[in-house]
């Protein structure tokens, strides 16, 4: 009885499907397949003219293959048992001649299905990495990653295993099964249900695998979105890893979530592979009662040698797709589940959308007022604004003190409509930026980071991004202005220098003047300056005041700072505070009042004399 017992534990554990495990990525919500298939359809369709002949070449296959077959029949009955040699010549060339033909009917399938399938892959991953770039950045802030990478490249490929693939696969078995049982019950229809009783227990302990498979393959797939996630974040910060002697502790992290990959891997494998063996038994019960069957039948003289020996090969074909169903079963449920991490993200809309009756900016004037602005960001607990209210126009420059946390950020990520304020407005040029196009927004709005934003590409392809089509003469006057020329033009290649991954090949100053240069080619009315001169030392930093100070003038400038001596000559310096602008005022009225903004003053920067602008 404890036999029996621990036999049975132990068969449980066996066939334990992988349970979620503590992961960094969360699963995505169960989408039924039909609805997979509702939603990928159109990708499928501009090539649905080509699936019926997919369709036939997969009927052709399992067709000739019956036929093959069929020949040892002939070969057999016809041939050897009449010992009539005259026939051998016309069975062997009819084999050459089916052989060929399958060689033919394989490739074109094959380099057809292919075909399709990639083509499918194009078109929905661009779709989905178009819909990716359309989502605010509430969503970024919030997704990893490593695992919006590992959509983007893996689940989109599983989903094309579902749609079209284990389609054909699956299609492909149901021909097979069609013509091998009409085959069967052509030789002999009695041994043909004979040998059918099977199918009950092969569904049987499909649909008992099917569940558990099901399990471990979402489980599989959202690991693998764990490791690109963990990889991504260790991989970017490869410098803290190493300055932090972290090296250890970020190889082990990465460990955990490959050995939870694997473990979801060894259950769907050791499903896998108890389901073949389990339905090899069975269809040995089959094949054992064909025989058992066929051998009575043989005897009664309604069965010919060459008709039991062909029924049995029938019979071994009639099983393979069953035998197939395990690993059609666990791909098709890593694709469902791939799907399901698709679809997540393509249902997620966009929490800063354009209005049907958007406006372009027209009469640029460059004037930004935030009227009473409130925002609290998504899952924060308090806000990161409150009540706030400024206005700059062209030619003026609004500083935004504070600190750390205070807000100053999250003021730039509103005028360039990264969010919308909870209550109250941010207009620009009177018009509430919810009214306008986000492409006219972003097009009078120039953005300048303190981490900045230089692709891998040469000098001036990072100029002419501020301006798509500009000229090689824009380019140079735009770099000029920015006094960034000079060095530009000692490069080894000048503006055709490559400049590496992130800029590295520029100084921190020269990356910072090529940004100038991007923004001045943008010419936008209105200019966000966040922490330009962070990092730099005196001497670049002043460097980058020049021609910052060119940029700025006749524009409305909103510039962001810690650091209180770049701001002093601001038209208006407003303070904030938790959320709050609770002093504002130009320089001299706040350091007479003596708040918050002169106690910081005196208490940094004593008696530096850098000026953000300057006479
Ligand atoms: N994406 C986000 N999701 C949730 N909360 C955020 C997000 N970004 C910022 N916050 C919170 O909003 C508040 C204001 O942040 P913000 O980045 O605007 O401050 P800041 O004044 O620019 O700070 P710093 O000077 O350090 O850059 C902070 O409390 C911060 O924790």
């Amino acid at each position: 009885m404890r036999l029996v017992k621990g036999l049975r534990e132990a068969f449980r554990r066996l066939v334990a499907g992988a349970g979620e495990g503590e992961s960094v990525v969360a699963a995505a919500p169960v989408v039924p397949v039909g609805e997979v298939f509702r939603r990928f359809w159109p990708h499928a369709r501009p090539y649905r003219r080509w699936l019926p002949l997919v369709l036939f070449f997969v009927a052709l296959g399992p067709a000739i293959e019956a036929a093959t077959i069929w020949m040892y029949k002939i070969l057999v009955d016809e041939v050897l048992v009449p010992r009539d040699f005259g026939l051998l010549i016309w069975v062997l060339l009819a084999y050459a001649g089916l052989q060929l033909a399958e060689g033919i009917v394989t490739f074109c399938d094959e380099y057809l299905s292919d075909w399709v399938g990639g083509r499918f892959i194009v078109s929905l991953r661009t779709e989905f990495f178009a819909h990716l770039h359309k989502l605010s950045l509430a969503f970024f802030d919030r997704e990893r990653l490593g695992d919006v990478m590992s959509r983007v490249t893996d689940d989109v490929e599983e989903i094309e295993d579902l749609m079209l693939s284990g389609m054909a696969s699956a299609i492909s078995y149901v021909f097979q099964l069609l013509f091998f049982t009409a085959a069967l019950f052509y030789l002999n229809w009695q041994l043909a249900l004979v040998s059918l009783f099977v199918v009950p227990l092969f569904w049987l302990t499909a649909r008992h695998f099917s569940r558990k498979i099901k399990t471990a393959a979402r489980e599989e797939r959202r690991r693998s979105g764990s490791i690109g996630a963990v990889a991504e974040e260790s991989l970017s910060n490869a410098a803290l890893v190493q300055a932090y002697n972290r090296q250890e502790e970020e190889v082990a992290r990465f460990h955990r979530e490959n050995e939870g990959s694997f473990r979801a891997q060894m259950a769907a494998t050791r499903l896998g592979s108890l389901f073949a063996p389990l339905i090899n038994m069975i269809e040995l019960a089959g094949v054992i009662v064909v025989i058992a069957f066929g051998a009575y039948q043989l005897s009664q003289g309604r069965l010919t040698i060459g008709g039991l020996l062909v029924f049995m090969v029938f019979l071994g074909q009639l099983y393979s797709p069953i035998r197939g169903i395990s690993s059609l079963l666990t791909s098709f449920y890593s694709a469902s589940a791939g799907a399901e991490r698709i679809i997540e993200f393509l249902d997620e809309e966009p929490s800063v959308t354009e209005r049907e009756d958007a406006v372009e900016l027209r009469a640029k004037e460059g004037r930004v007022e935030f009227d009473a602005v409130s925002f609290r960001y998504p899952d924060a607990r308090k806000p990161a604004l409150e009540d706030v209210s400024f206005s700059v126009g062209p030619g003026e420059t609004l500083a935004l003190v504070g600190p750390s946390g205070a807000g100053k950020s999250t003021v730039a990520k509103m005028m360039l409509r990264f969010y919308d304020p909870d209550s109250g407005s941010v207009r620009l040029d009177g018009h509430d930026l919810r009214t306008l196009t986000l492409r006219s927004l972003r097009e009078n709005v120039a953005l300048l980071l303190q981490e900045t934003l230089v692709f891998d590409g040469t000098v001036r392809e990072n100029i002419a991004y501020g301006k798509p089509g500009a000229t090689d003469d824009e380019v140079e006057a735009a770099a000029k202005a920015a006094d960034a020329n000079d060095f530009i033009r000692a490069l080894p290649e000048g503006y055709d220098t490559s400049v590496g991954q992130k800029g590295r090949l520029l100084s921190g100053g020269q990356r910072q003047r090529i940004a100038i240069a991007r923004a001045m080619i943008r010419d936008a009315g209105v200019l966000v300056l966040d922490e330009p001169t962070t990092g730099l030392d005196a001497e670049s930093s002043e460097k980058v005041m020049r021609p910052l100070r060119r940029l700025m003038s006749g524009r409305a400038t909103v510039v962001i700072s810690h650091n209180l001596m770049t701001v002093r000559e601001a038209t208006e310096i407003v303070v904030l505070e938790d959320g709050r602008a609770t002093e504002r005022g130009s320089h001299a009225d706040l350091l007479e009042r003596e708040g918050s903004y002169a106690r910081l003053y005196k208490l940094h920067h004593p008696d530096a004399t850098e000026r953000l602008v300057g006479p």
